[in-house]
């Protein structure tokens, strides 16, 4: 354990990529494959669901301090982190252990999910008792569910690629699909030649995208590149292989069981392996509808009959990865296509269609074919360059997504609350109204909308926070109201009707883009906006 705290506090502590790979090279060539299984799996982002509430580890952490209830609550709100809070407070450890990593999961932190309240406060203050204040805080996060290291997949694939000497696609593949973290999985992860145990289901790294940036002319001829519209859904990969068939969400989770009318279609493909999207699909339009329909469909194990009617989902396929059992990737991209095209078209069913080309002959072209995105439901254009291969991860050159602009709109801060992390202590946690009425209402009210974050320099942070302490006009728990005065210009990429929110409608991503001081909140946006946007049209 002290051995993997001393390497997310050495990944914690920088920012440069060579420190980062170097310090989980350093580790993978030191720790014994129990351990080292246990580290790819929490730095791949896999982490075991909450098994105790941080408010649960507050309270223990203070009582073993022998601390009020208040001071506890005044060091959480000072360092806004519970798991980081509860390891500073305690005394020191008795007698610390070194017991490797794989036992503390699998002995300790799985075990907590058996025991009862009692038990499992017993487990946590013995725990406690043999470990350091670095190992505590690792050991609280992984408890309370909010591990989060800062390495990408891309810099673990590499770390671990140099620590085996084996080519980064190697090892990304291996670590796709489902494993256990096993002394074994590693063995194999790392070995020079030997095959990952059933390797059926696996499916390939999926190959992400750029955002254009530049004007799309810097890319040169349009015939070198394939233009797809860019849908909203979710990306997936289809595995067909041996009369079996697996789908595989880019979360790396299998999600086979959740769209049983794909899975049913897959069965007249021949051996393949597909990237594409889940959309659920409006058939009498032929258009997709919004992302809020396939959210209706993302958690549901249990599909009913009325679901596949209401929420029809469909593969729309983009490459083709594999095919008769071959490993198509490094053919290019013209190449998988026009083979892709005739394997859709032999299996003929509407729940696997074909992402459809965009025919422009300029750029300027596709620029005005682009304003129809809002219009037919995607979020703009791919480029993808004719002559590549299917790449790993994210690449810059050859997959550019070319997204429309994002609405924004003027909102008015109403809500602030304390964050956490590095900004923990200021105010950073805002809550933004819009008019319910146009100007000439002298009745109009200012209507909650959204949360939203980011944007903000951390100087207009600070101001910001004062701004709140000096202006808090009510507090609902850690809440603050305050005096309505900040117009910040919010972004955001779609909107959707929701019952649930008093100003009737959701948005997705919002993000703050800038404080408006030029603006009074009188000239904040008013709910009427989005009518412009026909909501109502939405399915949701
Ligand atoms: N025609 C298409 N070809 C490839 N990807 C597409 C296409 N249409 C939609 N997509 C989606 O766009 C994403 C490409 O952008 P990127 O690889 O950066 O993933 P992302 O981080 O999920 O992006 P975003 O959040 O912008 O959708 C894919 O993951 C996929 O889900």
């Amino acid at each position: 354990m002290n051995r993997f705290a001393n390497l997310y506090f050495a990944l914690d502590a920088t920012t440069r990529t060579n420190d980062k790979i170097a310090a989980m090279r350093a580790y993978f060539d030191d720790a014994p494959p129990a351990d080292a299984a246990w580290a790819v799996y929490f730095l791949s982002g896999r982490r075991p669901k909450r098994l105790l509430s941080a408010a649960l580890l507050r309270r223990w952490a203070a009582e073993s301090a022998a601390i009020p209830d208040w001071l506890q609550e005044e060091a959480y709100h000072a360092v806004g982190d519970s798991a980081e809070a509860a390891a500073l407070l305690l005394p020191a450890a008795d007698q610390l252990s070194d017991r490797p990593l794989h036992q503390w999961v699998e002995n300790v932190i799985f075990q907590l999910r058996e025991k009862d309240e009692a038990d499992q406060r017993a487990a946590v203050l013995a725990a406690w008792a043999e470990l350091d204040d670095p190992q505590r805080y690792v050991f609280n996060k992984l408890i309370t569910g909010g591990f989060r290291v800062g390495v990408s997949q891309r810099l673990l694939v590499r770390a671990l690629a140099e620590a085996a000497a084996l080519p980064d696609a190697t090892i990304a593949q291996r670590l796709m699909g489902t494993w256990e973290a096993t002394p074994d999985f590693y063995a194999a992860l790392v070995h020079p030649d030997e095959e990952l145990g059933d390797t059926i289901g696996r499916p390939y790294p999926f190959f992400l995208a750029y955002a254009l940036e530049a004007d799309p002319a810097t890319l040169g001829d349009p015939a070198e590149w394939q233009v797809e519209w860019k849908w909203d859904g979710i990306r997936a990969q289809l595995i067909r292989r041996q009369g079996q068939t697996f789908l595989w969400s880019r979360g790396e989770e299998l999600v086979t069981d959740r769209y049983p009318e794909v899975i049913e279609a897959a069965a007249a493909l021949a051996d393949c392996v597909l990237d594409g999207e889940l959309l659920v699909w409006d058939f009498a339009a032929d258009r997709p509808q919004p992302f809020a329909a396939l959210q209706q469909r993302i958690g549901r194990k249990n599909v009913t009959a009325r679901t596949l009617a209401d929420t029809p989902v469909v593969l729309l396929a983009y490459d083709l990865l594999e095919w008769a059992g071959e490993d198509w990737r490094e053919r290019p991209l013209t190449e998988r296509r026009a083979r892709l095209a005739e394997i859709i078209a032999a299996a003929g069913s509407q729940r696997l269609p074909i992402s459809t080309v965009v025919e422009a002959a300029t750029w300027d072209d596709l620029i005005r074919l682009r304003e129809e995105s809002r219009a037919r439901g995607v979020e703009g254009f791919m480029l993808k360059r004719r002559s590549s291969p299917y790449r790993v991860g994210r690449r810059r050159g050859d997959w550019w997504k070319w997204k429309v602009d994002p609405y924004s709109i003027d909102a008015v801060l109403i809500y602030a609350q304390r964050g956490s992390g590095r900004r923990a202590g200021l105010y950073t946690d805002y809550t933004f109204a819009l008019w319910n009425g146009p100007p000439d209402d002298p009745g109009r009210e200012l209507v909650p909308f959204t949360k939203a974050y980011g944007g903000l320099t951390d100087a207009e942070i600070r101001e910001v926070d004062r701004f709140i302490t000096s202006h808090t006009t009510d507090r609902f728990g850690p809440v603050r109201s305050v005096t309505p005065e900040l117009v910040m210009e919010i972004a955001f990429e779609a909107i959707q009707a929701s019952n649930r929110h008093k100003s009737g409608v959701a948005v997705r991503f919002p993000r703050i883009l800038r404080w408006r001081r030029d603006k009074a909140i009188g000239e904040a946006d008013t709910l009427e906006i989005f009518k412009r946007h026909d909501i109502a049209a939405l399915k949701v």
